[in-house]
């Protein structure tokens, strides 16, 4: 080979060497400021576990190893609030995205959920509850349709749709309950046994009650009820005094079913990636077909029946309440009433889904707490059998008009003190750039009220009162929450006051509370709850005495789905009379 052939080869090999270099180089270089690009970028000044921003996923993945072996995503948030000893700091669970700020202080979060306007429903959730359909919690507070949705539902939560059509429905519901748990008791000879799934039978049938009434026969109790005075004591599987009865869950009808499945797909959504598509792919699903075809079906028959009775001048179901109110819109804007759509269907659905696991598992913790602590269910006890002297002295359960008027401080401070021992965290989006205790927080942000660790259920940290937000700085506060007594322990007392005249008065407002959330967007259907649970519960404990259970079936793990649920309820039951 010639020497300029050499020297021509030499050189274009070089050159073509230089290029796959450059091409290596720039490669490693962008790769390398790609994944800079994408690590976790922390706001400036706020608090952040430094750790997670050297990883692509920043705190998911240690997030995801304690919610897989707990399961309680308000614990875990908790956690991050007391290691970083902060009451504001800043955590990275979607990789990819803005951080999402922890608020740990409660007048701060009081501050966003009630006064601050630059706050929203958060577009994740909107997102995440897509099955639902088109109900008016999808919706901004800032978008006029919400206003108009909720005007539609507006009798629903009024002293007459509660007391005069519901009270006596739970009530009814409250003594099935009852009578269930009796038979049960009287089956398992003293050994303890579950009653989570009785509670939420319940809860499911007062939310279909409220949606249908009387027009839909089916109950989720009935079945129960049936299945277990069917059973003689021979078929109880043996068992030492401390192993608990396993009784027989009998099957509820395809739609109530349904209705109960429902929420493991929004669990499934909002917590995804990507909620569309995570419910893209679960729409393909068998399972999934199955739950909504039920809805299709069942709702759109009940919502004929409602426009049928409603003709008739029959407004009694939540249902025909919100064709009647729909007919009324229309008539005012002039504009033809959309009886038969899809709206309507989603919105009653929609409430079934919301009411039903929350109200249950609200319930059950009520009946862990009085187990686990036995003098103050000896105290409620006592306070309902003076406060309703009449059904004690005919030894008799109180009716549903005695218990509604009867005024129990003590049963309402239960309640109070079970929900803040309960917490489930809510979210609130920027929709502005904004401040949170001094720190620049721009809008998109995912903002956290975290209200299971500090200034709940442990002292308050402090707090640089000057950087609080004007609204804040002028807001009142509870002089009279003790925060050096033990906040983690179960204590009605809390939540009472006593007056100068002596009485003891229960007061909603004498510490930190979000069991329900606040402000606008707190929880609808919180009436509806409190009536159910007060009326449910203070039947069981009037009923029968919550004895001790063995240490295995106690304890207060939860778990935190469309609300905080209780992992176990266990009860061991005796019957406090004969009535
Ligand atoms: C003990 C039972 C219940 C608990 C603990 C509970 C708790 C909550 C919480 C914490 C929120 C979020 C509030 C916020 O972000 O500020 C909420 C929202 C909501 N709840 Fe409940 N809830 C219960 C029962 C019910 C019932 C019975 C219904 C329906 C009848 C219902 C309907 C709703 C609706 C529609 C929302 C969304 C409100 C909105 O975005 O505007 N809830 N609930």
């Amino acid at each position: 080979m010639a020497l300029l052939d050499i020297y021509t080869s030499l050189s274009s090999f070089l050159s073509s060497a230089n290029t796959l270099w450059l091409a290596v180089a720039l490669t490693v270089i962008g790769s390398y400021l790609l994944y800079q690009w994408l690590l976790p970028k922390p706001l400036p000044g706020i608090p952040f576990n430094t750790e997670a921003t050297k990883s692509l996923f920043g705190d998911a993945p240690a997030m995801s190893r304690e919610i897989s072996v707990t399961g309680e995503f308000s614990m875990w948030l908790a956690h991050q609030v007391e290691k970083m000893g902060e009451p504001i700091c800043q955590v990275f669970i979607r990789p990819f995205s803005k951080p999402w700020i922890l608020v740990g202080d409660f007048h701060e979060a009081q501050d966003i959920l009630m006064r601050r306007t630059e706050f929203e429903k958060p577009q994740f959730l909107i997102d995440g509850l897509i099955a639902l359909g088109d109900f008016n919690a999808r919706l901004k507070t800032n978008d006029p349709r919400f206003r108009a949705r909720r005007h539609l539902k507006q009798d629903l939560m009024a002293p007459n749709f509660l007391n005069n059509y519901m009270g006596p429905f739970i009530h009814t519901e409250g003594l099935k309950l009852v009578k269930l748990l009796e038979a049960k008791m009287k089956l398992s000879d003293g050994r303890p046994f579950s009653a989570l799934a009785d509670y939420y039978h319940a809860a499911l049938d007062t939310m279909i009650y409220y949606a249908f009434g009387g027009n839909f026969p089916d109950s989720a109790l009935d079945p129960q009820l049936q299945a277990i005075s069917n059973l003689e004591p021979s078929q109880i599987s043996p068992g030492g005094k401390d192993e608990p009865v396993v009784f027989p869950d009998a099957p509820t009808s395809p739609f109530l079913t349904a209705v109960h499945h429902a929420p493991d797909v929004l669990e499934k959504t909002t917590i995804a990636w990507s909620p569309k598509l995570a419910y893209w792919w679960m729409s393909q699903q068998a399972w999934y077909k199955k739950i909504f075809s039920q809805k299709k079906q069942v709702v759109q028959k009940q919502l004929e029946a409602a426009i049928h009775n409603f003709k008739a001048g029959e407004v009694k179901t939540a249902m025909e309440h919100l064709v009647m109110r729909e007919k009324v819109a229309a008539e005012k804007q002039g504009r033809e009433p959309q009886l038969n759509s899809q709206l309507m269907l989603d919105e009653i659905f929609a409430d079934m889904i919301s009411g039903h696991h929350t109200t249950g598992g609200s319930m059950g913790w009520v009946t862990k707490y009085l187990t686990g602590f036995p003098e103050a269910q000896t105290k409620l006890r006592k306070a309902l059998y003076s406060a309703l002297p009449s059904a004690a002295a005919e030894q008799r359960p109180p009716t549903f008009d005695e218990l509604r008027h009867a005024k129990i401080p003590y049963l309402e401070a239960v309640i109070e003190e079970t929900l803040r021992l309960t917490p489930f965290s809510m979210t609130r989006e920027t929709a502005q750039d904004t401040e949170i205790l001094g720190y620049k927080i721009p809008k998109g942000c995912q903002v956290m009220m975290v209200n299971a660790g500090p200034g709940y259920l442990s002292p308050s940290l402090p707090v640089n009162e000057n950087a609080r937000s004007p609204t804040s700085k002028a807001a009142k506060r509870r002089p009279n929450w003790d925060e050096t007594k033990d906040l983690k322990l179960f204590d009605p007392e809390r939540w009472l006051v006593t007056k100068e005249d002596g009485s003891v008065e229960f007061d909603s407002a004498a510490g930190p509370q979000l069991g329900f959330g606040m402000g606008l967007r707190q929880c609808w259907g919180r009436k509806l709850a409190q009536l159910e649970i007060r009326t449910i519960m203070a039947l069981v404990v009037w009923n029968f005495e919550l004895l001790g259970i063995p240490e295995g079936l106690g304890g207060y793990a939860g778990y935190d789905g469309v609300s905080r649920q209780p992992q176990k309820v266990y009860v061991r039951l005796r019957k406090m009379n004969s009535w």
